[in-house]
Parts: structure tokens; C-alpha cells; sequence
């Protein structure tokens, strides 16, 4: 369905973000083609995967295990809050507003010093004219503390930095805030099921209780946790995770006399506690937190609270909070969230106390004080392990209760309040520098599980361990409790939460499975870890391998193109080198250097470039004869020799080669196949009876050879010997090539015999009568008769004269004609195509079947070479001495040939054995010196 677009509006400019799209012809084959805009910028740049720098990126050495050690190893948290400075009558202000009675109170404070009084209002003016801080602030985990001038002399300080808080209020900070930094995480930790543990700590009058209770219009920590634990509980479908059970109970000396622990619940009575058992305290349910605020708010209405000269409501006892869940899910959930309002430190001087005012003052002070070093024991213990941890927690029933928090057994969070007056400087010193090296305090190994038990089962637990190791060591049961305890605490301590753990894991299910959890995730951490480093560490060696690879490639691919360079040159080389042999329109043979060679009529020979290939086979040829010549003409070649002067090439002829050159195969084919063929004494070719010794090719029109009936042993007929394979020849006839060694099995050339005597004249060649010295060989016998005036081509002859020599040929027969004419034994033959074709293919060019014959010829010391011409038959025949011959051929081998002959001379050279290539080569030294002292 067409959609028309509406017309357009003059007035309205139609802004394009694409750019148009040109129709296009549909693409013939389904795969749509995503059309490329011409336009460079148009392109669509996909940007490369940033490989080099995510490989670049150093992985942190052990993120996960630094998290780990991070919940493992944990500073105590200490915060600091920082009450504000405020005037007396201020404060009163702030005071009744979360204290209505607090001013009615302070007037009933007791006692009722007169002369105190009187002190107390002076002191009140001083304060109200001298309200300067004596901290301040330098970041959110230090402050500094400036020693007021009146007692810089006797501190002979003027200020002191506190550092390592895990935060400091400022004195504006609220209480929400405070909860939210401080105490939520604690919470959130208490409610997936770990303890925690809050104390407030810090001088009469600092806010400890305002901190932790805070008033209806402030709300302090313990009812923000109420309100939310029971806000995270609320969408819980289960009652059982709604409730809480909470304990409300302080430590009390009256008068100084002893400690109690009273239940501050409704119904509370006194509580006993034997060790860390408590006895008679009495936990609420709370299902709500208004229940929970309103049982804390009695419980703050039974607490025991006394007006001080420094607080209008002191606290006189230290009050503790305990919140478990309730219901089915105390068996499951054994954590316990402590929120401790411990009473303030107070000076004598300050607070003015007197009588059992004084006694609890003292009795709050010695508590804070073993509470002071129990931590201080901890920490040292810490810094030196050698250092026993010391029992100062039996010095209190607060410090016993918090037993296992003072030990760094349990994680606790502590709040310092502190007052930022001058006047508060010695209390604020005082806090600060004891409780400021509690940051440094860790907690080792705190497992939950360990957390998780309720104490009762914890001191059973280490009874148990205890008991195992007096087993262990044979110990009676004589022993004092306080040893046990002793010794119980030393076990405890060295063994470790783990070892605890592990005990644990026989006495209890709930913690096994619990142990065996984390467990098996920190052991899931570690593979992880272990595992990411690896492949990482893989993923960078193979970076580096690819780098190699890379450089590699590019310097194999310079590498390469350097070799074509120089096979393009080495081609065009060879290509101006042929161009050198073959394209010139006239290839001349020195005379001179084939001096040796009788070359009648002819002293030049001039090929046409057009001529084909077995023309060049022939200038090849040539060549090497001319190459082959030493100084005094002698043919010495071992590679080639050839008879040029049957060379008859001349321009007048190029015509004939082309439309010759069919018959020139023909009659080069079937001679190679004689030659094949020659070591029986019968040669067959295809059929045809030849002999070996004295073929003549002709370009005959004839199909079968015709052999002369002389050498024959019978008398065959024409038809016999076109019928049969094999007919018996004359033992001369064969002779005298095997005993030169002329005719081999490996040898592919052509032979003939031939005494060339214009190849007309039968009478002129007497088998019978012939001697050895007129025996001629003629190789690569190739016979181009275009007619009888025409000139006529041999490719090559070689005429081997022996008979003249000294020396006697191999097996050669004493009654074994020394001349053959081959003109006497005349082969006609006209060989079919198809014979041309096979024989052709495995035809080597001319010049290598000439060489080969010539090297055999050559090796054969007995033999001796004579190169004469069709033409002139008559000329006198070179002779050479064997070993002058072999000398001069090997000196010949030794000289320093230009390039294009060193190549056709290697060419020549593969056809040689190799143990005579060898020879050739290890004489070479020895022809060096004979050429140096004959002067050759
Ligand atoms: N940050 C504060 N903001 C407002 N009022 C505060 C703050 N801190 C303390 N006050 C007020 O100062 C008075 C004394 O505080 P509080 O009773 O909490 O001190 P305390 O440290 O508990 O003393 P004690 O150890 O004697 O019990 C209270 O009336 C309280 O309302």
C-alpha cells in the first residue's frame, strides 16, 4: 500500500539527517548489499576493539583476596561525634527540650553542695563568657585538639591531632545521620545474621545518652534501629521474622558496693551472672517497633540516673541492649545486635560529686577503666603477639559480659561523644588519647558462625576444647578454675576462630553447615582468582606471540618481495640472454674455433631466427662445438661435438625448415630409437628391422627401412624383412660400435655410420676390405634432402677414427672390418606420424644427444675423435694422444666460460654420470697446476 506524502508546505524546511538515497538497480542475487556512500565521511567507521588497552590494564594483583582480607582482617570502627558548643543556658534549653524534667532535676541534684553551688555559678559565667572550641575539625577521620592557653604551660602542648576515625561528627551532625554512617550497616549485617555490637563511650555530659537514646524529637540509634529492623521485617510473610526478642539491663554499684545487673524489662528483676550466664534476665518479645520503643522508654525510666554538677540526668550505670530475633527464628538466627550506653567518665573536680555519688563515680570509672584496658591489651596483643592477652576482663562484670568483644572475638563499633569546650579539654584529651589507638585494633579471622553462637554454648564450646586438651595432656581435674580459665583463654587465643570453627563443626549442625559454607566460598574466591590470573597471564604471552608473528610476517613479507624483485631481474636476465641466442638475425661459428673441424664450403652458418626449435637445436649445437674448441682447434668437448661442417644452414633453407622440420623429427626419431635399441645385435624400431651400425635417414617417402642385403647373414627378402622383428646382421656390422663402446643402452642418440662419401657411392665402402681406421661414426643423424641441388642439412656428425690409433680398441676383433660405408647400408624410411609423436616425445633436444654420445666417445681413452664434414670427407683427420686429450678436455672444463655458455654447459653436464662429474670437478686443482708450470 502506497502512501502519498502530503504536499509540502512553502513555508517549512525539511531538515534531512540522511543523506537521499539514489535508487538503485535491484541486485540480482538475494543478499542485500548495504549501499557505502561514496563519500569518505559518509563511511561507517567501526572502531577497532580496544585490544591494546585492555591488554594494557594491569589486573589488580588480588582484588578479591584484598576484599577478603578487607572482611577478614577489619579495623575497629570507631566514631567520633562531637557534641556542639553550647552555653550552659543553652544547653538547658537543648536539654529540657529532649528532658522537660531536666531543669526541675538539676535543682533536686544531690547533693546540695552550698558552697559547691556557689562554685557552680561561677564556673557557669566562665563558661558562658569563655565558649571556645577546643577541636576542630581537619577531615571527616581527624580532629585537632588545641590546649586551651591557661594550660598550654602545664601541657606544654598546644594542640594534638587524632587521626584513623572511621568518621567524625560534627557537632551539627543529627541522629540520623549518625545512624545511617554508623550504625545501619551494623544493623543490616545483624539482620542477615550477624552480631553486632555498639558502645558509647565518652565523659559525663557528652551525649552518650542522647546519642543512643536520644529524645522523642531526636530520636537516637536504639530507636532507629527499632524502627528499622521492624520496617525490613514488615513485608515478611512469617510472624516468627517479625519479632524480636529484646533485653534491657544495666550494670549497677550501689554505693559502690559490688556490681549488679538489674533487668530494666517491666517485670525485671535482679539478674545473676556466674561467668557470662545470666540468670533471671528477662527477654520481650516485640513485634512492632512501638512496643520496642515503649519497652526501652520504661527501661529508661528504671535506669539509674542522678543529677550532676555536669549532667542534669547523668547516667549512673552502664545500660546495655540486647535484639535477637524472636520466635522460630531464634533457632535459625542466633545473632544478637548490643547497643551500650556506657556511663561517662567524671572527674571529681567537675562533677562535684561526694558521698555514694562518688562511689558510683568511682565504680563508673574503674569500670571504663578495665574496659579501657581490656582494649589496650587487645592492642598490644595484637602489635606483639608474644605479648599475653591480659585478664582485665574479670575485673568487671561489664568486661566479662563483653568478653568476647574486648577479645577481638566479635566485631564492635564504638562512638566517642566528646565536648568541644575549653573547658571540656582535659576530658576530651583524655578520651581521645585512650580511645583513639582503638582504630588500630583488628579482628582476625572473625568468622560469623563464631558470632553466632550464644555465648552460653561458646564458653560450653571451650569448655569442651579445654577439656579435650587437659585429655590431651593428662591434666586431672585438680586444677583451679582460675587456671582453667587461664588456660582456656591461652587455647582460645591460639587456636583461632578457624580451629574454633572446625570444633564447632562436631558439636554443632547448624554451624558445620554454616563452616563448611564459607568454607567452600573462600575456596570458590581463590579458584576464581587463581583461575582469572591465569588466563590473563596466558592472554598476555599470547599478545606477545602475536607481536613476534606479526613482525615476522612483515619482514617475511619484505623478504619476499625482494625475491620477486630479483626473479623479475633474473628473468628479464634471461630473457635478454635468449634474446642474445636466438633473436639475432645471424649466429656466425667462428672458423677459428673450429678449426679442427673441416668445414668445407661452409665457414659460416646463418640461421634465420624464424627457424624453430630443432633449428635452434642445431645453432645450439653450433654453439657448443664452438664453445667446446681449444686454442688449436682440437675437438676436446665432453659435453658435444659436432660435426658443423654437415652444417649446412643458410638462409636459402630457412623456408624448408619450417615446412621441413616434421621430417626432420621423423628422421631423428626412428635413429633414436636405433640407438636405443643398439646393444642387440638386431635393431628394431617400431616394427622395422635397421641396423645400428650404418643408418642413413633420408627424407624418404618410403615406409619401411631398407637394409642392404650385404650384411644381412641370408639372403631376406623384402617382404621377410618387413614382416619379421628380428634378422640376423653380419657380426662386422655391429662390432666395431661395441667395441669403441659407441652404441649403449643408455644413450639416446642417433647413430650412423656413415662415411659420408656424398652417400651415393656404393663401391666406394668395402665392409670387408675397410680398415679400422676409416671407421666414421656420424651421431645425430638427421638428413634434410631437399633435393640434389639444394643444400643438404646434418644436424651432427661425429666421425670416430680409430684405425690409425696406436692403440688397440676394446674387444675389438681382429677379423672385424675397420670401415663401413654407410652409403652401402642405406635406410629409407618413412616413419608414420604417430611413431614421430611417441618417439618425439621422449626425444632430448639435439644437442644433449649429441653430447651425450660425444662424452662416451670421449671417455673412452682408447678412442680417438676426428670430426669431419659430409661435405669433405677427404680432409685429414685430427688426432689426439689420450692423455693429452683428457688433459686438455679437463683443462678445458677448468676455464672460465662466460655465463650463457657456463649455462648451456650445465645444461650439458646434467646428462654426465656422476662420479665423472666428480672427476672432472676433483681435477681441477691438479689441471690448474699443469696449466700454471706447462704455461698452457
Ligand atoms: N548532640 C547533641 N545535641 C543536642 N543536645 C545534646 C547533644 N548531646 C548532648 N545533648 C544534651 O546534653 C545533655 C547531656 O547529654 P547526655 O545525657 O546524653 O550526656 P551523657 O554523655 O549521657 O552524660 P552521662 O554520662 O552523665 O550520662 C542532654 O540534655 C542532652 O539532651
Amino acid at each position: 500500500m502506497e502512501m502519498k506524502s502530503p504536499p509540502p508546505c512553502p513555508n517549512t524546511v525539511t531538515i534531512r539527517r540522511n543523506p537521499h538515497r539514489k535508487a538503485r538497480p535491484t541486485p540480482a542475487t538475494n543478499n542485500r548489499q548495504i549501499p557505502i556512500s561514496s563519500s569518505s565521511s559518509m563511511k561507517r567507521e567501526v572502531p577497532s576493539f580496544p585490544i591494546e588497552d585492555v591488554l594494557s590494564m594491569e589486573l589488580p594483583e588480588s582484588h578479591s583476596s584484598s576484599v577478603t582480607r578487607e572482611s577478614v582482617s577489619e579495623s575497629l570502627k570507631v566514631f567520633l561525634r562531637i557534641r556542639s558548643l553550647l552555653p550552659a543556658k543553652n544547653l538547658a534549653k537543648v536539654g529540657s527540650i529532649c528532658d522537660p524534667n531536666a531543669r526541675s532535676k538539676a535543682k533536686n541534684v544531690w547533693p546540695q553542695n552550698p558552697t559547691k553551688k556557689k562554685q557552680l555559678v561561677k564556673d557557669k559565667d566562665v563558661k558562658w563568657k569563655s565558649s571556645k572550641a577546643c577541636i576542630t575539625l581537619n577531615d571527616s577521620q581527624s580532629v585537632t585538639l588545641s590546649t586551651p592557653v591557661a594550660l598550654q604551660e602545664l601541657k606544654r602542648i598546644k594542640s594534638e591531632t587524632f587521626g584513623g576515625f572511621s568518621h567524625v561528627f560534627a557537632p551539627e551532625s543529627s541522629q540520623t545521620e549518625v545512624y545511617e554512617r554508623m550504625l545501619k550497616p551494623v544493623v543490616e549485617e545483624f539482620l542477615k545474621g550477624k552480631s553486632g555490637m555498639l558502645a558509647a563511650l565518652g565523659p559525663s555530659g557528652s551525649g552518650k545518652t542522647h546519642t543512643i537514646f536520644g529524645c522523642p524529637r531526636e530520636p537516637g540509634m536504639v530507636p532507629l534501629t527499632l524502627q528499622h529492623i521492624f520496617k525490613e521485617t514488615e513485608e515478611s510473610e512469617s510472624q516468627a521474622f517479625r519479632s524480636f526478642n529484646i533485653s534491657v539491663f544495666e550494670i549497677y554499684s550501689e554505693r559502690g558496693k559490688g556490681e549488679k545487673l538489674i533487668d530494666l524489662s517491666p517485670d525485671g528483676v535482679d539478674v545473676t551472672m556466674h561467668q557470662s550466664t545470666k540468670k533471671g534476665l528477662r527477654e520481650v518479645t516485640v513485634s512492632s517497633a512501638q512496643q520496642a520503643e515503649s519497652l526501652i522508654a520504661h527501661a529508661m525510666v528504671k535506669r539509674a540516673t542522678a543529677m550532676t554538677n555536669t549532667n542534669s540526668q547523668s547516667s549512673r550505670s552502664q545500660c546495655i541492649i540486647n535484639i535477637r530475633h524472636g520466635g522460630a527464628n531464634t533457632q535459625s538466627n542466633n545473632a544478637v545486635l548490643t547497643i551500650i550506653d556506657l556511663a561517662g567518665a567524671e572527674r571529681e573536680k567537675k562533677t562535684g560529686n561526694q558521698g555514694a555519688r562518688l562511689l558510683e563515680s568511682n565504680f563508673i570509672n574503674k569500670t571504663l577503666m578495665v574496659f579501657a584496658l581490656c582494649l589496650r591489651s587487645l592492642l598490644e596483643h595484637q602489635k606483639n603477639p608474644k605479648k599475653p592477652l591480659q585478664k582485665h576482663f574479670q575485673n568487671s562484670l561489664l568486661t566479662r559480659y563483653l568478653r568476647d568483644y574486648l577479645e577481638g572475638k566479635k566485631r564492635m563499633t564504638l562512638i566517642l561523644t566528646a565536648k568541644s569546650g575549653e573547658e571540656d579539654y582535659l576530658d576530651t584529651s583524655y578520651l581521645l588519647r585512650q580511645a583513639s589507638p582503638y582504630t588500630k585494633i583488628k579482628y582476625n579471622n572473625v568468622d560469623e558462625p563464631l558470632n553466632m553462637l550464644p555465648n552460653k554454648r561458646h564458653y560450653q564450646m571451650s569448655s569442651t576444647t579445654e577439656h579435650m586438651k587437659r585429655m590431651k595432656l593428662g591434666t586431672g581435674s585438680d586444677r583451679t578454675e582460675e587456671e582453667k580459665s587461664v588456660e582456656e583463654e591461652r587455647c582460645l587465643s591460639e587456636e583461632g576462630a578457624l580451629r574454633i570453627c572446625n570444633s564447632n563443626v562436631n558439636s554443632c549442625g547448624t554451624l558445620k553447615s554454616d563452616c563448611a559454607y564459607s568454607a567452600e566460598s573462600h575456596r570458590e574466591c581463590l579458584i576464581m582468582q587463581n583461575f582469572a590470573k591465569a588466563i590473563w597471564k596466558i592472554l598476555k604471552e599470547y599478545n606477545n606471540k602475536l607481536k613476534v608473528a606479526e613482525f615476522e610476517i612483515q619482514s617475511l613479507r619484505e623478504s619476499v618481495g625482494d625475491e620477486r624483485k630479483r626473479c623479475l631481474e633474473l628473468e628479464k636476465e634471461l630473457k635478454d640472454l635468449k634474446s642474445l641466442c636466438t633473436c639475432c638475425t645471424e649466429v656466425r661459428v667462428d672458423t677459428d674455433l673450429v678449426s679442427g673441424l673441416e668445414l668445407g664450403e661452409c665457414e659460416s652458418h646463418t640461421v634465420h631466427e624464424e627457424n624453430d626449435k630443432a633449428v635452434d637445436a642445431y645453432l645450439d649445437c653450433i654453439q657448443y662445438v664452438a664453445s667446446e674448441q681449444d686454442s688449436d682447434g682440437t675437438v676436446t668437448s665432453n659435453s658435444c661435438v659436432v660435426d658443423a661442417s654437415c652444417l649446412h644452414i643458410e638462409n636459402s633453407i630457412q623456408n624448408n625448415f619450417q615446412e621441413k622440420d616434421r621430417s626432420v623429427d621423423a628422421n631423428l626419431n626412428p635413429v633414436k630409437c636405433v640407438a636405443d635399441e643398439q646393444e642387440s645385435d638386431v635393431t628394431s624400431c617400431d616394427g622395422s628391422v635397421v641396423n645400428g651400425l650404418c643408418l642413413h635417414v633420408e627424407n624418404s617417402t618410403q615406409n619401411n627401412f631398407q637394409l642392404d642385403q650385404r650384411f644381412l647373414e641370408k639372403d631376406y627378402t623384402t617382404e621377410e624383412i618387413n614382416n619379421s622383428e628380428y634378422v640376423e646382421i653380419k657380426e662386422f656390422a655391429v662390432s666395431p660400435y661395441q667395441s669403441y663402446g659407441l652404441v649403449r643402452d643408455d644413450s639416446c642418440s642417433t647413430v650412423e655410420l656413415d662415411q659420408l662419401l656424398s652417400g651415393e657411392d656404393e663401391a666406394t665402402f668395402d665392409p670387408l676390405v675397410s680398415t679400422q681406421d676409416d671407421v666414421i661414426v656420424t651421431k645425430g643423424c638427421d638428413y634434410v634432402d631437399q633435393s640434389d641441388n639444394e643444400p643438404i642439412l646434418v644436424t651432427s656428425s661425429t666421425q670416430l677414427d680409430s684405425g690409425k690409433s696406436d692403440r688397440k680398441p676394446l674387444n675389438s676383433p681382429s677379423t672385424v672390418p675397420r670401415s663401413l660405408n654407410a652409403s652401402e647400408i642405406e635406410v629409407e624410411s618413412k616413419i608414420p606420424t604417430s611413431t614421430f609423436q611417441e618417439a618425439k616425445d621422449g626425444l632430448p633436444p639435439v644437442k644433449d644427444v649429441s653430447s651425450t654420445l660425444a662424452c662416451e666417445l670421449m671417455d673412452d681413452p682408447l678412442s680417438e675423435t676426428r670430426v669431419t664434414t659430409s661435405c669433405n670427407p677427404e680432409k685429414p683427420k685430427r688426432r689426439l694422444m689420450p692423455a693429452s686429450s683428457i688433459l686438455l678436455r679437463e683443462f678445458g672444463t677448468s676455464e672460465v666460460i662466460d655465463e650463457p655458455e657456463k649455462l648451456k654447459e650445465s645444461r650439458g653436464r646434467k646428462k654426465l654420470a656422476g662420479d665423472e662429474w666428480k672427476r672432472t670437478q676433483g681435477s681441477i686443482s691438479l689441471l690448474r697446476l699443469l696449466k700454471s708450470n706447462l704455461h698452457l
